[in-house]
């Protein structure tokens, strides 16, 4: 359950999240027509950088101001050591202080018009970010719901959900901050350069002599603290994993007395994220310090050396002042040029995980778009259909079976022998392996995935409430539906007494699991979404599994005019339910072992019959108990 939640990213996470992997991660070799997963690209930073940059790109108004006002602001930047040097050599040690005072307001208001530049920099660049970000989010979610259902079912929905929000958060992170960074840094480094040199040569070399000491130093606590920070994501992502797990196993937990166990499983946890955050803070909290010796150290050899060179009057103390003040320039971004490594480090591998979501392969990529289906009479046809999730376990084997139009299917066997498969092939959910299924003998890979679920109505197993109000939920069946008719279809679904009970009545707003409806309630909801959705062929999941015999009754009612006229296939448990259909199959294993009616299954006495009277007796020992 946990897995996805392995890859949560803390905000100063350093590393990227681990690759992904899995069942299903890596896709699987289909035929044609099967699901191939996936295709996970190799890691190519170059490419991902520059997809980001397309996006960012989109924004180049924005771009533009602030590379601008990155310049300026680096210029200002690089012209204050050198006034620095000039407020020592021609006013301070001259004894010029009127021209000091002057100067020294000059500086003031250059450091005022820099702090103004950089406040609008990061304004305009945090809109420009928050801009691009959006239409990756808007992106990512539009994908979502065009990702085919064996990209939800082969992966934990976590860890999509994580590519949606952490990864996304972490490129914004690193957005905001290196864009500018790096430009500054660059321009920065290049600057103080050319001002050294023009200033004194021998100086610079001085000065740069603690580059390369600075940056194996800097590198080396990277390195190491990715690793730290690495071990740190993974123990949050546990965590993550272990409160979601306890949060929605909630019940269980209880019902089981589990509270003191799951806090001390807890704490463990807890204890081993918190000793990981130690030592990811240890690690890089060490980068400051060294960076600092680093600089107190390039700091110290310009004193000496150009203290000497002044001695001799090969420089002045004011040129020592400026290029003290540019050799930390010059360290500056190299010092936070390893800093942002690992965030820039982080939002690639972010982008990365983004982009591969992006570049799935979408469920209604090879469409063909055929024209307009007419209008549906409801004849469907299985020609030995087979059929697996994946390409090693074949669910069914060489399905048949015709429905007449307006025909009651019923669906009857064990659990797991295929009944639910049979109808994520019918609503093209899944695609088949071999075979062919037909409505109006038209096969249904011809027909436009979004007209073929129009034709059908679903009630599922799963009684699926959004949040929002009643109202809302039952219009889901038909967006244009007025009032009225989302109140009739509450009557025929025999919802509206309970919803009128309800103190808001259509207006009670529902959470998205509906903790505030039993299940049968969501279950008459999500019937009368069905009824108002008005499809010409239905299929209702054991719909009735959650309802009491006497609303079962009036549904079976309701049902029943909804159905006329139109093909119906319903999954039963209870055979009670099913005894009018026209036509019974029973599946086992995935196969079809025996079709017909009720009565002529009973008259087989084969398997259904079996079936049939056990479920009879038990109930008939049960209201016998009862009345007894
Ligand atoms: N999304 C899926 N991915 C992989 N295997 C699946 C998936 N859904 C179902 N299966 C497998 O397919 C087989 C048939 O499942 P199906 O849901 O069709 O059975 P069913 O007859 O409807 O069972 P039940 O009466 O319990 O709902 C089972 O072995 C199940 O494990």
């Amino acid at each position: 359950m946990s897995a996805h939640a392995n890859q949560t990213q803390s905000p100063g996470g350093a590393a990227g999240p681990p690759a992904l992997s899995g069942p299903g991660g890596q896709g699987t070799p289909g035929a044609a027509g099967r699901f191939v997963g996936p295709k996970v690209k190799p890691r190519n930073t170059y490419a991902t950088v520059r997809r980001l940059w397309s996006y960012l790109y989109r924004q180049r108004a924005g771009l533009l101001i602030v590379a601008l006002l990155t310049v300026l602001g680096s210029v200002i930047g690089l012209v204050s050591p050198y006034l620095m040097g000039k407020a020592v050599d021609d006013y301070l040690i001259p004894h010029d202080y009127p021209g000091l005072v002057q100067l020294c307001l000059f500086m003031l208001g250059f450091y005022l018009l820099g702090s103004l530049i950089a406040w609008v920099q990061s304004f305009v660049m945090n809109g420009l970010s928050g801009r691009t970000l959006q239409t990756l989010r808007h992106d990512v979610f539009e994908k979502f719901q065009q990702l085919p259902l064996q990209v939800f079912d082969s992966r934990p929905h976590g860890e999509l959900m994580s590519r949606a929000t952490n990864d996304i958060e972490n490129v914004s992170n690193s957005l905001n901050q290196t864009v500018i960074q790096l430009l500054t840094s660059l321009i920065t480094i290049v600057g103080s350069l050319v001002m050294m040199l023009r200033l004194n040569l021998i100086l610079t070399v001085v000065s740069l002599l603690c580059i390369p000491l600075m940056w194996m130093a800097t590198s080396k606590i990277t390195s190491l603290s990715r690793i730290a920070f690495k071990e740190q994501q993974q123990e949050l992502g546990a965590l993550n994993g272990f409160i979601e797990e306890t949060v929605s196993g909630q019940k269980v937990v209880k019902a089981f007395r589990r509270e003191a166990v799951t806090v001390q499983q807890f704490q463990d946890i807890n204890g081993k994220l918190n000793r990981a955050g130690i030592k990811a803070q240890i690690v890089s909290g060490m980068v400051g310090p060294t960076m600092n010796f680093v600089n107190n150290l390039s700091f110290a050899l310009i004193s000496a050396v150009g203290g000497w060179m002044a001695f001799h009057d090969w420089t002045t103390i004011g040129v020592i002042v400026s290029l003290l003040n540019y050799s930390r320039q010059l360290n500056r971004p190299i010092n936070e040029l390893a800093n942002q490594y690992n965030l820039i480090q982080s939002a690639i591998a972010g982008a990365e995980r983004v982009f591969e979501l992006l570049d799935m392969d979408t469920e209604y990529r090879k469409e063909q778009t055929t024209p307009a289906v007419r209008s549906v009479q409801g004849e469907v046809v299985f020609h030995d259909v087979s059929f697996g999730y994946s390409a090693e376990s074949p669910i069914l084997k060489q399905v048949s079976f015709t429905a007449k139009p307006g025909d009651q299917i019923a669906l009857v066997g064990p659990t797991g022998a295929g009944k639910t498969t049979i109808v994520n092939l019918l609503t093209r959910f899944y695609d088949i392996h071999a075979g062919a299924i037909t409505i109006d003998g038209v096969n249904i890979t011809q027909i436009e995935k979004n007209r073929l679920r129009s034709k059908l109505g679903m009630v599922l197993q799963d009684a699926y409430v959004f949040s929002g109000s009643i109202r809302e939920n039952i219009r889901y069946g038909r967006l244009e539906a007025t009032d009225e008719e989302v109140e009739a279809a509450a009557k025929l679904a025999n919802a509206d007494s309970f919803i009128k009970r309800l103190p808001h009545g259509y207006d009670t707003i529902l959470t998205a699991e509906g903790s505030n409806l039993s299940h049968g309630q969501r279950q008459l909801l999500t019937i009368a979404r069905t009824i108002l959705a008005d499809p010409e062929i239905l299929i209702l999941d054991e719909a009735t599994s959650s309802i009491d015999t006497r609303t079962e009754m009036h549904i079976q009612d309701a049902m029943k005019t909804l159905m006329k006229g139109r093909t119906s296939f319903i999954i039963a448990h209870r055979l009670s339910t099913i005894r009018d259909a026209d036509l019974i199959l029973v599946l086992s294993g995935g196969q079809i072992i025996e079709q017909g009616t009720h009565r002529q299954l009973l008259a087989a006495q084969g398997f259904y019959y079996n079936l049939y009277t056990s479920q009879f007796q038990k109930s008939a020992s049960a209201s016998a108990g009862e009345t007894g």
